[in-house]
């Protein structure tokens, strides 16, 4: 039987909050074309110049708030989940592997552990259900660099978008109907990680009929573009709000994390947040679907910042719904959309024949033919 590599990519977070580990993250991280799409020479002088030697400090006391007895959050439960995912597939012939596309544990050791394994093929599984080029994109470059220079390089299948697959939204759609059982909100925000507009353009110019920028009308109505990363997150509430029977009234869409001062993707969430305040929300519940696992962006910038502007602007209670982490229904939700891609997969060996013991040339089994 085939052996198959799973491996789990997420972002990646510093090695530890001090400010040198989180100065080399950033710099790994924003020197990346893919997220920082400026020529290359602009990216240095910006990244290194500027935006890290400035936001370091500060980030690294915001890890130092966030940290866990094992670590940062992201890579926490990103071991927890390979771990559970690993034993999920006990008595089936596959490895499952955790890689983070910036620091560690890197892309390039996660390979190398498949690797020495002699997996016939490999799975990724991007821990970002919306496609986006800064982070779905930049994964599948990097696990394809580093594959380059293998003598045998085994068929290799990127799970590139999940957020409409029925599993995903059931796992966060769950855990959605739970808090508006509990806290009882008016109204329903999903908050998604921005993007700068400019990425969209870059859709356009490569597939004209996904995406209309610069003024991309994906939306609630409009016919759904699965590499607009905008259009992705709207369906991504559509679907939760369908499956939690929330009406359109009762629930927006807005993009948070904004870095720097071009255009990002709109509406923003910090506007969206006053906006809410001002047609008489008091009670606000903020679900963030394009993170599944909780994070600086979510614990802190959720969590704190966004609990705090919704409070200032005269809001009665505000709640978080948790990310998927490594819960059961997660893991769970992962294996079925990989089990399905093993059974598509695999030729029996019976079909060859290897069942009665010859080499399946010329075997029975050609009868199909
Ligand atoms: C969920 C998908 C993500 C997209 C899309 C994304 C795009 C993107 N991000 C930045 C800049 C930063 N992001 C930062 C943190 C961060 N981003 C994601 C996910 C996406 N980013 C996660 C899960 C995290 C948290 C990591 C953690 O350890 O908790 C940061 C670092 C923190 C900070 O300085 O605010 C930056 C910087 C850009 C520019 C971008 C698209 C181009
Ligand atoms: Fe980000
Ligand atoms: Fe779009």
């Amino acid at each position: 039987m085939k052996k198959t590599g799973i491996l789990v990519v997420n972002l990646g977070t510093p090695d530890s909050p001090a400010t040198r580990d989180v100065k080399k993250y950033l710099t790994e991280f924003l020197m990346d074309p893919r997220v920082i799409d400026l020529p290359a020479v602009q990216r240095a002088l910006l990244v290194k110049g500027v935006i890290v030697p400035f936001r370091a400090p500060k980030v690294a006391r915001e890890y130092r708030k966030l940290w866990m007895d094992e670590g940062a959050p992201l890579r926490v439960y990103g071991r927890r989940l390979v771990k559970t995912l690993q034993a999920r597939f006990a008595g089936q012939p596959v490895v499952v592997a955790l890689g983070m596309r910036y620091q560690n544990p890197s892309l390039a050791a996660a390979l190398q552990a498949l690797r020495a394994q002699n997996v016939d093929r490999i799975l990724v599984f991007p821990l970002f259900p919306q496609y986006a080029s800064a982070t779905t994109g930049s994964v599948a470059e990097e696990v394809m660099r580093h594959m380059a220079d293998w003598h045998v390089i085994p068929s290799v299948e990127f799970i590139n978008a999940y957020h409409d697959d029925p599993r995903y939204i059931r796992a966060f759609a769950d855990k959605v109907a739970h808090d508006l059982q509990r806290y009882q909100p008016d109204h329903v925000l999903f908050s998604y990680h921005g993007i700068p507009e400019r990425h969209l353009q870059r859709l356009q110019e490569e597939n004209a009929a996904q995406c209309a920028w610069p003024a991309c009308d994906c939306g609630p109505h409009s016919a759904h573009r699965r590499y607009c990363y905008r259009s992705a997150c709207f369906r991504t509430s559509e679907l939760i709000a369908r499956q939690v029977g929330l009406s359109v009234a009762h629930y927006t869409t807005a993009f948070q994390s904004r870095l720097g001062k071009d255009p990002w993707i709109q509406p923003y969430t910090d506007q969206t947040i006053r906006a809410l305040r001002r047609r008489g929300v008091n009670h606000l519940l903020v679900v963030a679907p394009s993170f599944v696992a909780d994070c600086l962006e979510t614990v802190l910038e959720i969590g704190e910042e966004y609990n705090d502007l919704f409070l200032e602007e005269g809001g009665t209670t505000f709640h978080y719904t948790e990310s998927l982490n490594d819960s059961e229904a997660w893991v769970d939700a992962i294996y079925h959309m990989l089990n399905e891609k093993l059974e598509n997969h695999e030729i029996p060996d019976a079909f060859f024949g290897a069942a009665h013991g010859d080499t399946g040339v010329g075997a029975t089994p050609l009868r199909r033919f």
